[in-house]
């Protein structure tokens, strides 16, 4: 029998870059004396001070998920090249690194999942802020009850053209932001009602309880979804925003963008 080495060698032989994903500090050292392959560390921070970095927006449960977001990242920098073989080490079972997968970098298997925060017109920390607020709904549900939201950021302008009033709108003449505390209290509250929420590019909320009228055409939502998803995806396609989705039915949180689903996750796993 082939010794184990020999075996898995062949996972980290002969990589272009190790990609370490929220190392802890002595790992991350012990890949900077010495060795020869690029070193490119991924995290939500940069506790070990990488000269070579990919933030995380969140610690994506699902790895392949962190995989990709790692990798689309890492060409958007230009801190690897399309074809690149990566070892990529993450951690599955503990909170230490306990998995190295090989994964070679290809640029046309782009998923968007990286562009969506660090390419979009509103500003990353803002997506990041409805992200967060929806996962945290979408856990604790409104009074125990699941409840579904539509968040659409950035663009605001245009999104406000595309759209009407179903109520009297409560952020008509406040400056509040999202991320703030009292706002996401407040946002708890009314996401009992009906419409979508309207953020624009730095965060301010600009509207409640907004009818999306986007046209549909040309839209690739997949099957059973219904209303709320349809409305939030087809708005991505008509202007710049994107919409972040808590659907009440499955308790899912998904983002859209360019008329496209990008990103899917589960809050229970947060
Ligand atoms: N065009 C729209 N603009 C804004 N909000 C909408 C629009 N269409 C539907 N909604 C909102 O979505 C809610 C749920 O509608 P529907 O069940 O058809 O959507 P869904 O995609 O199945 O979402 P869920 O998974 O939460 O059930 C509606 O009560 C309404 O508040
Ligand atoms: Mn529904």
């Amino acid at each position: 029998m082939a010794g184990v080495d020999d075996v898995f060698g062949d996972i980290f032989s002969s990589v272009d870059a190790i990609m370490l994903f929220g190392p802890s500090g002595s790992y991350y050292e012990r890949f900077t004396t010495g060795e020869d392959s690029d070193v490119v560390v991924v995290g939500t921070e940069n506790d070990v001070g990488a000269e070579t970095f990919v933030e995380l927006p969140l610690e994506f449960d699902e790895v392949s998920e962190r995989v990709r977001f790692g990798i689309e990242g890492a060409l958007e920098q230009d801190v690897i090249d399309d074809g690149d073989d990566l070892a990529c080490a993450t951690s599955v079972f503990s909170d230490d690194i306990d998995t190295v997968s090989r994964v070679r970098a290809d640029a046309d298997a782009h998923t968007g999942i990286y562009d969506l925060f660090a390419k979009s017109r509103a500003e990353p920390a803002v997506i990041k802020s409805v992200l967060e607020l929806a996962i945290e709904l979408g856990k604790k549900g409104q009074k125990g009850k699941p409840v579904g939201a539509l968040f659409i950021v950035g663009d605001a302008g245009k999104v406000m053209n595309k759209s009407r009033p179903l109520s009297y709108n409560p952020f008509e003449k406040s400056h509040v932001h999202v991320g703030d505390p009292i706002v996401n209290v407040m946002l708890k509250e009314f996401s009992r009602l009906d419409g979508a929420f309207v953020i624009s590019d730095a965060g301010k909320l600009v509207s409640a309880y907004r009818y999306l009228e986007p046209s549909a055409e040309g839209v690739d939502i997949p099957k059973g979804l219904g209303a709320r998803h349809m409305a939030g995806g087809a708005i991505t396609r008509d202007t710049n925003a994107i919409a972040i989705v808590l659907s009440e039915s499955d308790g899912l949180v998904r983002a859209f963008k360019a008329g496209e689903l990008i990103l899917e996750v589960d809050p229970e796993a947060y």
